[in-house]
Protein backbone atom coordinates (compact mmCIF):
# COMPACT_ATOMS: atom_id res chain seq x y z
CA UNK A 1 0.00 0.00 0.00
CA UNK A 2 0.79 3.76 -0.10
CA UNK A 3 2.95 5.64 2.64
CA UNK A 4 3.59 9.18 3.85
CA UNK A 5 6.77 10.47 5.06
CA UNK A 6 6.07 11.37 8.42
CA UNK A 7 9.44 12.30 9.00
CA UNK A 8 12.91 13.42 8.47
CA UNK A 9 15.59 13.15 10.48
CA UNK A 10 19.16 15.26 10.75
CA UNK A 11 20.64 15.46 7.09
CA UNK A 12 24.01 16.67 6.16
CA UNK A 13 25.72 16.58 2.99
CA UNK A 14 28.93 15.64 3.62
CA UNK A 15 29.82 16.30 -0.19
CA UNK A 16 28.15 18.31 -3.17
CA UNK A 17 26.89 16.18 -6.47
CA UNK A 18 28.23 18.00 -9.29
CA UNK A 19 26.31 17.75 -12.69
CA UNK A 20 28.31 14.82 -14.96
CA UNK A 21 28.56 12.94 -11.73
CA UNK A 22 26.39 9.48 -11.14
CA UNK A 23 23.84 9.24 -7.94
CA UNK A 24 23.65 5.90 -6.58
CA UNK A 25 20.76 6.23 -3.94
CA UNK A 26 20.42 3.19 -1.63
CA UNK A 27 17.34 2.63 0.96
CA UNK A 28 15.68 -0.27 3.15
CA UNK A 29 13.37 -0.46 5.77
CA UNK A 30 15.60 -0.90 8.38
CA UNK A 31 12.83 -1.80 10.98
CA UNK A 32 8.91 -1.43 11.19
CA UNK A 33 7.46 -0.48 14.16
CA UNK A 34 4.00 -0.17 14.79
CA UNK A 35 2.30 1.85 11.76
CA UNK A 36 5.51 3.50 11.22
CA UNK A 37 8.79 2.01 9.89
CA UNK A 38 12.04 3.70 9.65
CA UNK A 39 13.75 4.02 6.10
CA UNK A 40 17.94 4.23 6.00
CA UNK A 41 19.03 6.45 2.96
CA UNK A 42 22.50 6.26 1.56
CA UNK A 43 23.52 8.85 -0.90
CA UNK A 44 27.09 8.27 -2.98
CA UNK A 45 28.22 10.33 -5.67
CA UNK A 46 30.73 8.86 -8.09
CA UNK A 47 33.56 10.62 -10.65
CA UNK A 48 32.92 9.40 -13.59
CA UNK A 49 36.51 9.72 -14.70
CA UNK A 50 38.40 8.80 -11.83
CA UNK A 51 35.62 5.90 -10.00
CA UNK A 52 36.31 7.72 -6.95
CA UNK A 53 33.09 7.05 -4.78
CA UNK A 54 32.28 9.85 -1.88
CA UNK A 55 29.14 9.60 0.95
CA UNK A 56 26.80 12.38 0.02
CA UNK A 57 24.39 11.99 2.90
CA UNK A 58 23.10 9.41 5.22
CA UNK A 59 19.57 9.92 6.32
CA UNK A 60 17.27 8.34 8.00
CA UNK A 61 13.29 8.94 6.89
CA UNK A 62 9.91 7.75 8.67
CA UNK A 63 7.28 6.50 6.69
CA UNK A 64 3.92 5.40 7.89
CA UNK A 65 1.58 3.33 6.01
CA UNK A 66 -1.61 4.68 4.43
CA UNK A 67 -4.49 2.25 3.74
CA UNK A 68 -6.85 2.87 0.76
CA UNK A 69 -9.96 4.26 2.59
CA UNK A 70 -8.13 5.83 5.96
CA UNK A 71 -7.35 4.09 9.34
CA UNK A 72 -4.50 2.63 10.06
CA UNK A 73 -2.69 -0.63 9.72
CA UNK A 74 0.15 -2.85 11.87
CA UNK A 75 3.16 -3.30 9.91
CA UNK A 76 4.79 -6.98 9.93
CA UNK A 77 8.65 -6.94 11.46
CA UNK A 78 11.03 -7.04 8.90
CA UNK A 79 13.15 -10.46 8.30
CA UNK A 80 16.48 -9.64 9.11
CA UNK A 81 18.80 -11.37 7.17
CA UNK A 82 22.01 -10.64 8.17
CA UNK A 83 24.37 -8.92 10.62
CA UNK A 84 24.04 -5.19 9.34
CA UNK A 85 20.44 -5.95 9.46
CA UNK A 86 20.75 -7.04 13.10
CA UNK A 87 22.54 -3.95 13.89
CA UNK A 88 20.40 -1.42 11.85
CA UNK A 89 17.39 -2.90 13.71
CA UNK A 90 18.50 -2.33 17.31
CA UNK A 91 20.06 1.15 16.34
CA UNK A 92 16.65 2.41 14.55
CA UNK A 93 15.47 1.57 18.07
CA UNK A 94 17.35 3.88 19.61
CA UNK A 95 17.10 6.66 16.72
CA UNK A 96 13.38 6.42 16.86
CA UNK A 97 13.93 7.45 20.89
CA UNK A 98 15.57 10.37 19.57
CA UNK A 99 12.69 11.74 17.16
CA UNK A 100 9.99 11.41 19.32
CA UNK A 101 11.87 13.13 21.79
CA UNK A 102 13.44 15.81 20.28
CA UNK A 103 10.57 18.22 20.96
CA UNK A 104 11.18 17.79 24.66
CA UNK A 105 14.45 18.17 24.53
CA UNK A 106 14.20 21.49 22.37
CA UNK A 107 11.69 23.07 24.38
CA UNK A 108 13.90 22.63 27.65
CA UNK A 109 16.55 24.30 25.68
CA UNK A 110 14.08 27.49 24.56
CA UNK A 111 13.17 27.31 28.39
CA UNK A 112 16.92 27.95 29.53
CA UNK A 113 17.37 30.37 26.64
CA UNK A 114 14.58 32.45 27.56
CA UNK A 115 16.72 33.52 30.25
CA UNK A 116 19.92 34.69 28.79
CA UNK A 117 18.28 37.38 26.29
CA UNK A 118 21.60 39.92 25.46
CA UNK A 119 21.41 41.19 22.04
CA UNK A 120 24.30 43.59 22.26
CA UNK A 121 26.35 42.92 18.53
CA UNK A 122 27.07 46.25 17.11
CA UNK A 123 26.84 45.77 13.72
CA UNK A 124 24.23 43.30 14.01
CA UNK A 125 21.64 43.60 11.28
CA UNK A 126 17.53 43.21 10.57
CA UNK A 127 16.32 40.19 9.28
CA UNK A 128 13.14 41.91 7.92
CA UNK A 129 14.89 42.09 4.27
CA UNK A 130 15.32 38.59 4.07
CA UNK A 131 11.83 37.77 4.27
CA UNK A 132 11.24 35.37 1.01
CA UNK A 133 7.48 33.88 -0.27
CA UNK A 134 6.73 31.85 -2.58
CA UNK A 135 2.96 29.97 -3.84
CA UNK A 136 2.76 26.22 -5.70
CA UNK A 137 -0.02 24.84 -7.58
CA UNK A 138 0.41 21.11 -6.64
CA UNK A 139 0.03 19.48 -10.36
CA UNK A 140 -0.25 15.36 -10.59
CA UNK A 141 3.79 14.87 -11.34
CA UNK A 142 4.18 16.21 -7.96
CA UNK A 143 2.46 13.56 -5.98
CA UNK A 144 1.74 9.99 -5.70
CA UNK A 145 -1.03 7.67 -7.17
CA UNK A 146 -3.12 8.83 -4.10
CA UNK A 147 -2.81 13.03 -4.80
CA UNK A 148 -0.68 13.30 -1.64
CA UNK A 149 2.68 15.24 -2.34
CA UNK A 150 5.99 13.99 -2.48
CA UNK A 151 7.55 15.11 0.75
CA UNK A 152 11.20 15.39 -1.72
CA UNK A 153 8.66 17.57 -3.74
CA UNK A 154 8.25 19.80 -0.67
CA UNK A 155 11.48 19.75 0.57
CA UNK A 156 12.49 20.88 -3.34
CA UNK A 157 10.62 24.12 -2.76
CA UNK A 158 11.50 24.62 0.43
CA UNK A 159 15.01 24.54 -0.78
CA UNK A 160 14.67 27.17 -3.04
CA UNK A 161 12.80 29.78 -0.96
CA UNK A 162 15.08 29.30 1.59
CA UNK A 163 18.05 29.56 -0.10
CA UNK A 164 16.92 33.23 -1.49
CA UNK A 165 16.27 34.22 1.60
CA UNK A 166 19.86 33.09 2.68
CA UNK A 167 21.48 34.84 -0.51
CA UNK A 168 19.79 38.26 0.72
CA UNK A 169 22.49 38.22 3.61
CA UNK A 170 25.46 36.88 2.11
CA UNK A 171 25.16 38.56 -0.91
CA UNK A 172 26.32 35.16 -3.05
CA UNK A 173 25.25 31.75 -3.97
CA UNK A 174 24.33 29.87 -0.54
CA UNK A 175 25.54 25.84 -0.43
CA UNK A 176 22.60 23.67 1.69
CA UNK A 177 24.97 21.98 4.55
CA UNK A 178 22.12 20.71 6.34
CA UNK A 179 18.59 20.62 6.96
CA UNK A 180 17.09 19.69 10.75
CA UNK A 181 14.78 17.01 11.71
CA UNK A 182 11.38 18.04 10.63
CA UNK A 183 7.80 16.30 10.16
CA UNK A 184 5.36 16.42 8.19
CA UNK A 185 2.44 17.81 10.33
CA UNK A 186 -0.27 16.78 7.88
CA UNK A 187 -0.77 16.03 4.17
CA UNK A 188 -1.32 18.34 0.99
CA UNK A 189 -3.11 17.23 -2.39
CA UNK A 190 -3.08 17.53 -6.08
CA UNK A 191 -5.02 20.86 -6.43
CA UNK A 192 -3.80 22.77 -2.79
CA UNK A 193 -2.03 25.73 -3.05
CA UNK A 194 1.32 25.75 -1.02
CA UNK A 195 2.43 28.68 0.43
CA UNK A 196 6.21 28.51 1.41
CA UNK A 197 7.32 31.18 3.92
CA UNK A 198 10.93 31.87 4.70
CA UNK A 199 12.74 34.02 6.74
CA UNK A 200 16.33 34.06 8.37
CA UNK A 201 16.31 32.71 11.89
CA UNK A 202 20.00 33.56 13.23
CA UNK A 203 23.62 33.27 11.54
CA UNK A 204 26.32 31.60 13.21
CA UNK A 205 29.67 32.15 12.10
CA UNK A 206 30.20 30.59 8.53
CA UNK A 207 26.54 29.50 8.63
CA UNK A 208 23.36 30.82 8.35
CA UNK A 209 19.70 29.16 9.76
CA UNK A 210 16.52 29.72 7.43
CA UNK A 211 13.33 28.64 8.45
CA UNK A 212 10.74 27.89 6.56
CA UNK A 213 6.87 27.45 6.75
CA UNK A 214 4.79 25.77 4.68
CA UNK A 215 0.75 26.44 4.70
CA UNK A 216 -1.58 24.59 2.13
CA UNK A 217 -4.55 25.49 0.79
CA UNK A 218 -7.58 23.90 -1.02
CA UNK A 219 -9.97 26.36 -2.89
CA UNK A 220 -12.44 26.57 -0.04
CA UNK A 221 -9.51 27.26 2.22
CA UNK A 222 -7.96 29.68 -0.08
CA UNK A 223 -10.94 32.11 -0.20
CA UNK A 224 -11.97 31.70 3.48
CA UNK A 225 -7.76 32.16 4.03
CA UNK A 226 -7.56 29.75 6.53
CA UNK A 227 -4.37 27.82 5.81
CA UNK A 228 -3.33 24.37 7.35
CA UNK A 229 -0.08 24.40 8.51
CA UNK A 230 1.49 21.20 6.82
CA UNK A 231 5.13 21.73 7.85
CA UNK A 232 8.16 23.88 9.13
CA UNK A 233 11.73 22.86 8.64
CA UNK A 234 15.12 24.47 9.18
CA UNK A 235 17.95 24.95 6.74
CA UNK A 236 21.27 25.50 7.49
CA UNK A 237 23.60 27.21 4.45
CA UNK A 238 27.26 28.05 3.87
CA UNK A 239 28.49 30.50 1.43
CA UNK A 240 31.97 30.00 -0.44
CA UNK A 241 34.29 32.80 -2.00
CA UNK A 242 35.36 32.07 -5.75
CA UNK A 243 38.29 29.91 -3.96
CA UNK A 244 36.08 27.76 -2.11
CA UNK A 245 37.00 29.20 1.10
CA UNK A 246 33.44 29.87 3.88
CA UNK A 247 32.40 33.49 4.18
CA UNK A 248 31.34 34.68 7.11
CA UNK A 249 27.53 36.11 7.84
CA UNK A 250 26.93 38.99 9.34
CA UNK A 251 25.07 38.72 12.89
CA UNK A 252 21.91 39.69 13.02
CA UNK A 253 19.45 41.03 15.71
CA UNK A 254 16.05 39.82 16.61
CA UNK A 255 13.50 43.54 16.18
CA UNK A 256 9.63 41.07 16.90
CA UNK A 257 9.00 39.29 19.66
CA UNK A 258 8.29 36.28 16.86
CA UNK A 259 12.14 36.62 15.59
CA UNK A 260 13.22 36.56 19.12
CA UNK A 261 11.93 33.11 19.63
CA UNK A 262 13.14 32.01 16.11
CA UNK A 263 16.41 33.46 16.88
CA UNK A 264 16.99 31.55 20.26
CA UNK A 265 14.90 28.34 18.17
CA UNK A 266 18.29 28.16 15.95
CA UNK A 267 21.16 28.48 18.73
CA UNK A 268 18.78 25.42 20.41
CA UNK A 269 18.55 23.09 17.42
CA UNK A 270 22.02 24.30 16.19
CA UNK A 271 23.26 23.26 19.82
CA UNK A 272 21.42 19.95 19.53
CA UNK A 273 22.36 19.37 15.91
CA UNK A 274 26.39 19.89 17.36
CA UNK A 275 26.12 17.76 19.92
CA UNK A 276 24.29 14.58 18.02
CA UNK A 277 26.98 14.79 15.32
CA UNK A 278 30.05 15.38 18.17
CA UNK A 279 28.80 12.22 19.67
CA UNK A 280 27.98 10.30 16.51
CA UNK A 281 31.20 10.90 14.69
CA UNK A 282 33.51 10.33 17.91
CA UNK A 283 35.97 7.76 17.24
CA UNK A 284 38.73 6.17 19.59
CA UNK A 285 39.68 6.62 22.92
CA UNK A 286 39.33 10.40 24.22
CA UNK A 287 38.44 11.95 27.32
CA UNK A 288 34.19 10.83 28.40
CA UNK A 289 31.75 13.43 26.85
CA UNK A 290 30.06 16.02 29.63
CA UNK A 291 26.68 14.99 30.22
CA UNK A 292 23.65 17.81 29.94
CA UNK A 293 19.53 16.55 29.74
CA UNK A 294 20.15 18.03 26.03
CA UNK A 295 22.74 15.29 24.83
CA UNK A 296 21.40 12.66 26.82
CA UNK A 297 19.88 10.99 23.97
CA UNK A 298 22.31 10.95 21.65
CA UNK A 299 25.41 9.38 24.60
CA UNK A 300 22.59 6.87 25.17
CA UNK A 301 21.96 5.97 21.43
CA UNK A 302 26.16 6.08 20.82
CA UNK A 303 26.89 3.65 23.88
CA UNK A 304 24.16 1.08 22.38
CA UNK A 305 25.74 1.80 19.05
CA UNK A 306 28.78 0.84 20.18
CA UNK A 307 28.02 -1.94 22.64
CA UNK A 308 25.83 -3.36 19.70
CA UNK A 309 28.67 -3.02 17.06
CA UNK A 310 31.36 -4.57 19.33
CA UNK A 311 28.97 -7.47 20.44
CA UNK A 312 28.22 -7.86 16.47
CA UNK A 313 31.86 -8.05 15.43
CA UNK A 314 33.58 -11.31 14.14
CA UNK A 315 36.12 -12.90 15.51
CA UNK A 316 35.90 -13.32 18.96
CA UNK A 317 38.24 -15.84 20.80
CA UNK A 318 37.15 -17.93 24.15
CA UNK A 319 39.79 -17.21 26.08
CA UNK A 320 38.90 -19.10 29.21
CA UNK A 321 35.69 -21.22 30.15
CA UNK A 322 34.86 -22.24 33.71
CA UNK A 323 32.33 -24.50 34.45
CA UNK A 324 33.24 -27.16 37.42
CA UNK A 325 35.15 -25.20 39.34
CA UNK A 326 32.63 -23.64 41.27
CA UNK A 327 34.14 -22.59 44.73
CA UNK A 328 32.87 -23.56 47.99
CA UNK A 329 30.80 -20.22 48.72
CA UNK A 330 28.74 -20.75 45.58
CA UNK A 331 27.99 -24.54 45.33
CA UNK A 332 24.21 -23.62 46.15
CA UNK A 333 24.30 -22.65 42.84
CA UNK A 334 25.15 -25.63 41.04
CA UNK A 335 26.57 -25.34 37.52
CA UNK A 336 26.97 -22.10 35.57
CA UNK A 337 29.49 -22.23 33.03
CA UNK A 338 31.54 -18.81 32.72
CA UNK A 339 33.39 -18.10 29.40
CA UNK A 340 35.72 -15.28 29.15
CA UNK A 341 36.33 -14.37 25.34
CA UNK A 342 38.65 -11.91 23.70
CA UNK A 343 38.41 -9.97 20.95
CA UNK A 344 41.33 -7.97 19.11
CA UNK A 345 41.04 -5.31 16.27
CA UNK A 346 44.41 -3.27 15.95
CA UNK A 347 45.26 -1.85 19.15
CA UNK A 348 41.60 -2.42 20.60
CA UNK A 349 41.38 -5.10 22.74
CA UNK A 350 37.84 -5.88 24.27
CA UNK A 351 36.85 -9.14 26.57
CA UNK A 352 33.59 -10.45 27.12
CA UNK A 353 32.33 -12.59 30.11
CA UNK A 354 29.01 -14.94 29.59
CA UNK A 355 27.30 -16.27 32.48
CA UNK A 356 24.16 -18.74 32.22
CA UNK A 357 21.95 -17.44 34.90
CA UNK A 358 18.98 -18.65 35.89
CA UNK A 359 16.28 -15.88 35.83
CA UNK A 360 14.20 -14.65 32.89
CA UNK A 361 15.86 -11.89 30.70
CA UNK A 362 13.35 -9.12 32.00
CA UNK A 363 14.35 -9.51 35.59
CA UNK A 364 18.00 -9.87 34.70
CA UNK A 365 17.97 -6.39 32.40
CA UNK A 366 15.88 -4.57 35.46
CA UNK A 367 18.62 -5.68 37.86
CA UNK A 368 21.50 -4.53 35.98
CA UNK A 369 20.33 -1.69 34.32
CA UNK A 370 20.21 0.25 38.07
CA UNK A 371 23.66 1.07 38.84
CA UNK A 372 23.03 1.74 42.49
CA UNK A 373 22.81 -1.93 43.10
CA UNK A 374 26.04 -2.50 41.02
CA UNK A 375 28.31 -2.79 44.21
CA UNK A 376 26.26 -5.51 45.17
CA UNK A 377 28.03 -7.87 43.47
CA UNK A 378 31.29 -5.76 41.59
CA UNK A 379 33.82 -4.91 44.51
CA UNK A 380 35.52 -3.43 41.35
CA UNK A 381 33.07 -0.37 41.39
CA UNK A 382 33.53 2.08 44.47
CA UNK A 383 30.25 4.75 43.46
CA UNK A 384 27.06 3.38 42.17
CA UNK A 385 26.46 4.52 38.32
CA UNK A 386 23.16 5.90 38.08
CA UNK A 387 23.63 7.03 34.31
CA UNK A 388 24.95 4.79 31.38
CA UNK A 389 28.06 2.41 31.14
CA UNK A 390 30.22 4.72 29.17
CA UNK A 391 31.99 7.46 31.34
CA UNK A 392 30.57 10.43 31.01
CA UNK A 393 32.12 13.94 32.89
CA UNK A 394 30.07 15.59 35.49
CA UNK A 395 30.68 19.21 36.55
CA UNK A 396 29.22 18.40 39.84
CA UNK A 397 31.96 15.33 40.80
CA UNK A 398 35.48 17.26 39.42
CA UNK A 399 38.45 14.99 39.39
CA UNK A 400 39.51 14.26 43.49
CA UNK A 401 43.05 13.77 44.37
CA UNK A 402 42.36 10.37 46.30
CA UNK A 403 40.28 8.95 43.82
CA UNK A 404 41.62 7.09 40.18
CA UNK A 405 39.37 7.48 38.06
CA UNK A 406 38.85 5.08 35.27
CA UNK A 407 37.26 5.79 32.05
CA UNK A 408 34.70 3.09 30.61
CA UNK A 409 34.84 3.42 27.16
CA UNK A 410 32.32 1.07 25.69
CA UNK A 411 30.84 -1.50 28.29
CA UNK A 412 27.47 -3.52 29.05
CA UNK A 413 25.55 -6.06 28.74
CA UNK A 414 23.44 -8.23 26.44
CA UNK A 415 21.20 -10.32 28.05
CA UNK A 416 19.77 -12.99 25.76
CA UNK A 417 16.66 -14.86 26.72
CA UNK A 418 16.84 -18.84 27.24
CA UNK A 419 13.04 -19.67 27.64
CA UNK A 420 11.00 -18.09 30.67
CA UNK A 421 12.91 -18.79 33.59
CA UNK A 422 16.50 -17.85 32.46
CA UNK A 423 18.97 -15.98 29.92
CA UNK A 424 22.93 -15.85 29.08
CA UNK A 425 24.07 -12.73 30.42
CA UNK A 426 26.95 -11.38 28.46
CA UNK A 427 29.57 -8.32 29.92
CA UNK A 428 31.15 -6.59 27.10
CA UNK A 429 34.06 -4.09 27.59
CA UNK A 430 36.41 -2.41 25.45
CA UNK A 431 39.84 -2.43 27.27
CA UNK A 432 40.97 0.96 28.97
CA UNK A 433 44.14 1.23 30.76
CA UNK A 434 41.72 1.22 34.19
CA UNK A 435 40.86 -1.89 33.50
CA UNK A 436 43.88 -3.38 32.08
CA UNK A 437 45.39 -4.71 35.11
CA UNK A 438 42.15 -6.55 36.08
CA UNK A 439 42.21 -8.57 32.47
CA UNK A 440 45.80 -8.91 32.56
CA UNK A 441 45.62 -10.45 36.09
CA UNK A 442 43.67 -13.01 34.66
CA UNK A 443 44.71 -13.63 31.68
CA UNK A 444 48.16 -14.65 32.66
CA UNK A 445 46.28 -16.80 35.58
CA UNK A 446 47.71 -14.62 38.66
CA UNK A 447 43.76 -13.50 39.71
CA UNK A 448 40.18 -15.33 39.19
CA UNK A 449 38.96 -11.72 39.93
CA UNK A 450 36.43 -11.30 36.73
CA UNK A 451 35.10 -15.07 37.56
CA UNK A 452 34.95 -14.11 41.20
CA UNK A 453 32.73 -11.10 39.95
CA UNK A 454 30.92 -12.93 37.52
CA UNK A 455 30.03 -15.58 39.92
CA UNK A 456 28.54 -13.05 42.56
CA UNK A 457 26.92 -11.39 39.72
CA UNK A 458 24.97 -14.72 39.30
CA UNK A 459 24.39 -14.88 42.90
CA UNK A 460 23.27 -11.57 42.99
CA UNK A 461 20.46 -11.93 40.24
CA UNK A 462 19.89 -15.31 41.34
CA UNK A 463 19.17 -14.32 45.17
CA UNK A 464 17.01 -10.77 44.60
CA UNK A 465 14.98 -12.75 41.70
CA UNK A 466 14.07 -15.21 44.22
CA UNK A 467 12.61 -12.51 46.40
CA UNK A 468 10.29 -10.76 43.62
C1 LIG B 1 5.66 8.24 -1.41
C2 LIG B 1 5.93 9.56 -0.79
C3 LIG B 1 4.68 10.20 -0.30
C4 LIG B 1 5.00 11.41 0.48
O1 LIG B 1 6.09 11.90 0.45
S1 LIG B 1 3.81 12.05 1.44
C5 LIG B 1 4.23 13.70 1.60
C6 LIG B 1 4.63 14.23 2.87
N1 LIG B 1 4.01 13.65 4.02
C7 LIG B 1 2.71 13.84 4.35
O2 LIG B 1 1.92 14.44 3.66
C8 LIG B 1 2.31 13.26 5.68
C9 LIG B 1 1.56 14.26 6.50
N2 LIG B 1 1.34 13.80 7.86
C10 LIG B 1 0.35 12.96 8.19
O3 LIG B 1 -0.45 12.56 7.36
C11 LIG B 1 0.31 12.53 9.64
O4 LIG B 1 0.92 13.50 10.44
C12 LIG B 1 0.99 11.13 9.87
C13 LIG B 1 2.45 11.09 9.40
C14 LIG B 1 0.23 10.05 9.11
C15 LIG B 1 0.99 10.82 11.36
O5 LIG B 1 -0.32 10.92 11.78
P1 LIG B 1 -0.67 11.08 13.31
O6 LIG B 1 -2.07 11.46 13.44
O7 LIG B 1 0.37 11.94 13.93
O8 LIG B 1 -0.61 9.61 13.77
P2 LIG B 1 0.05 8.99 15.03
O9 LIG B 1 0.34 9.99 16.09
O10 LIG B 1 -0.77 7.82 15.37
O11 LIG B 1 1.47 8.49 14.47
C16 LIG B 1 1.53 7.48 13.52
C17 LIG B 1 2.93 6.90 13.55
O12 LIG B 1 3.86 7.90 13.18
C18 LIG B 1 4.87 8.02 14.17
N3 LIG B 1 5.30 9.40 14.28
C19 LIG B 1 4.58 10.46 14.65
N4 LIG B 1 5.37 11.55 14.65
C20 LIG B 1 6.58 11.18 14.24
C21 LIG B 1 7.81 11.84 14.03
N5 LIG B 1 7.95 13.13 14.21
N6 LIG B 1 8.85 11.10 13.61
C22 LIG B 1 8.73 9.78 13.41
N7 LIG B 1 7.60 9.09 13.60
C23 LIG B 1 6.54 9.79 14.00
C24 LIG B 1 4.19 7.56 15.45
O13 LIG B 1 5.14 7.17 16.41
C25 LIG B 1 3.35 6.43 14.95
O14 LIG B 1 4.19 5.31 14.75
P3 LIG B 1 3.84 3.82 15.32
O15 LIG B 1 2.42 3.54 14.99
O16 LIG B 1 4.13 3.83 16.78
O17 LIG B 1 4.76 2.92 14.57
Amino acid sequence: MSCVTASMDDIEFEEAARVGQIIAIRTKVNRAFKTSMEVGIKVTVQDVLTNAEKIVSVAYATYVAKPVGGGKVELKPVQLLSAEDHLEHSLAFERRRIRLGYVQVFQKLMQESNKEDTFEEKDAVSTEHTHVQSTELVLPPHANHHGNTFGGQIMAWMQTVASISASRLCRSHPLLKAVNMFKFWGPSFVGDRLVFKAIVNNTFHNSVEVGVRVEAYNCEEWIKDQPRHINSAFLIFNALNDKGELLPFPRVKPTAQDSVRRYHGAIARRRIRLTRKCILSAKGDKPSDAWETSNQAYLSYSNIAALTRLAGKPGWDITKTLDNVIPFEFSMLGFRPVKIWTHEEGAVLSFKVEMQVKVPSHVAFSLLSDFSLRQRWDRHFLEPYTVAVRSVTLRAVPPRPEFCRSEILCAGFQIHSEGSSSCTVCYFNQVTSGVMPYLAANLTGSSKSIEDTALECIKFLELEDSKC
